[in-house]
């Protein structure tokens, strides 16, 4: 059956192919139908034999949003280190400027999405753990499912050339329908067994913790986050779904994220926002400064207020409140924060949490925000360039995309980032999982290794290696 959307993008593809033919360059084409609500994870389990290597999955923590996508009409890349964020906001801009968008929905999330991030430090060495990923890398989805408060649409994403023809809507239509008849209820089959388990030099790490905290005690650097790899070996390829299905049933509260790249898959369940921007409003988070939850109501509840009441971890996370608190007004014209932190408690653990939000000044973009942000002292330090020298200097692992912005942006300007930790890359049977932790002057390894191991539970429990 032809819609009346699909006249829509039937002419705006031929329109397209005109405009691409005077342009000399490819034209985008997106339309959004608003469509009844589909299990966002059957979804991306549809595009799994077509698409694979070609997927994202996005959820925020409130469960508002869901952003899906299968397919790449369109990437965005650099190995640039210098000005990158410039320069993804400015290729984005560049692509949409043209493009004929059939939108008349007035919702954050639908017609032309990029989703995808950056790596922590363009300037570390790079080893061939992450050579699926250039230093930005964003996909703008063929197929995208999202989800706002409720409503549900699909945005439809071709890119013209020159060369096409007629065919090419056929082409989308039964591709998007093939996939539209093959969703049915996702539900995960057998578990994989884990082989292997090997935490990448704990010892070594902890000497590091060591002659970091001396430094501490003696310099100008206040903070430095350390991160270790733990690598998993299973008996099967490691399914993607089944992986998200668990953070979905584990770790509601957190962004849930995957990002397909080449046949690898970054993915995680973190806590933590970077920036999210929404029109003028924004809103980032302070997170830093952990402890255990108790086995009991009453033990959490101790745990808790030891959180909030210790000196260490007091001072770990106001490194993070005073960096992002003169960020943001530097940005924005209006911030506000509480003067205290409160608790985030998640399935594995708890933190010290100070939410920010603010109004932008006119000027300021999402990446620009990214940009003044990241690293945080939560994941690179204070002083952030010291910090993050330190960090390529000593630091053994290749972070990679662990520890940094991962998320999306819309072709109106909005769009949220979360900091990816608790998160892993899978490789076929294989897993690299990352933790890190804020390491100050009154930090002790020992503790800081235990920290680590806990932050490493989210990803070990979702993909079948740790029983609670
Ligand atoms: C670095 C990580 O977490 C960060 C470090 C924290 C800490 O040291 O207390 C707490 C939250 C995060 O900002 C991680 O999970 O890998
Ligand atoms: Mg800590």
């Amino acid at each position: 059956m032809v819609t009346i959307q699909d006249t829509e993008l039937k002419e705006g593809i031929q329109e397209a192919i005109e405009r691409a033919k005077s342009l000399s360059k490819p034209v985008l084409v997106s339309e959004v139908q608003k469509i009844n609500h589909i299990d966002p994870l059957s979804f991306y389990a549809a595009g799994k034999s077509r698409f694979f290597g070609e997927r994202f999955f996005w959820k925020d923590p409130s469960g508002e949003t869901y952003i899906i996508g299968l397919g790449i009409c369109k990437q965005i890349q650099s190995d640039q280190s210098t000005g990158r964020f410039n320069h993804v906001e400015k290729e984005w801009k560049r692509f949409i400027n043209n493009s004929i968008i059939f939108n008349p929905y007035d919702k954050n999330a639908t017609g032309p999405v990029m989703f995808g991030g950056f790596s922590f430090d363009p300037l570390k060495r790079k080893t061939k753990l992450w050579s699926k990923y250039s230093d930005s890398l964003f996909h703008v989805p063929t197929y995208m499912y999202s989800e706002m408060n409720g409503q549900a649409f699909l945005t439809t994403n071709v890119v013209c050339t020159q060369h096409d023809g007629d065919s090419l809507f056929e082409k989308i239509v039964a591709e998007r329908g093939m996939i539209m008849a093959s969703i049915s209820d996702y539900h995960p089959e057998n578990a994989n067994t884990l082989q292997e388990e090997a935490d990448i030099n704990p010892e070594k790490w902890m000497e590091t913790v060591d002659a970091v905290v001396d430094e501490l005690k003696s310099g100008s650097l206040k903070k430095v986050v350390l991160a270790r790899e733990s690598r998993l070996i299973y008996d099967k390829p490691i399914e993607i779904e089944r992986v998200l299905w668990n953070l979905m049933e584990m770790q509601r509260e957190s962004f849930i994220f995957a990002f397909e790249s080449n046949g690898d898959c970054f993915i995680g369940a973190s806590p933590e926002r970077l920036i999210k921007k929404y029109g003028e409003n924004v809103f980032t988070t302070c997170l830093a400064g952990s402890i255990p939850r108790g086995k009991t109501a009453e033990d959490d509840h101790i745990l808790g207020d030891a959180l909030l009441h210790d000196q260490k971890n007091l001072t770990e996370h106001q490194y993070v409140v005073d960096m992002i608190k003169e960020a943001m007004e530097e940005s924005c014209s209006e911030v506000e924060l509480p003067d205290e932190p409160q608790l985030m408690k998640m399935r594995d653990i708890q933190h010290l949490y100070t939410p920010v939000i603010g109004k932008t000044k006119r000027d300021a973009s999402l990446l620009a925000l990214v940009d003044r942000l990241h690293p945080t002292p939560a994941l690179g330090g204070l002083p952030k360039r010291e910090a993050v020298e330190k960090i390529r200097e000593v630091e053994e692992l290749d972070r990679g995309f662990y520890a940094a912005p991962l998320g999306w942006m819309d072709f109106r300007g909005n769009g949220e980032y979360a900091v990816a930790i608790r998160s892993g890359l899978i490789q076929g049977n294989e897993a690299s999982l990352f933790a890190g932790c804020g390491v100050v002057q009154d930090s002790n390894a020992e503790s800081e290794y235990q920290e680590t191991k806990i932050k490493f539970r989210p990803m070990l429990t979702a993909l079948g290696g740790y029983e609670k």
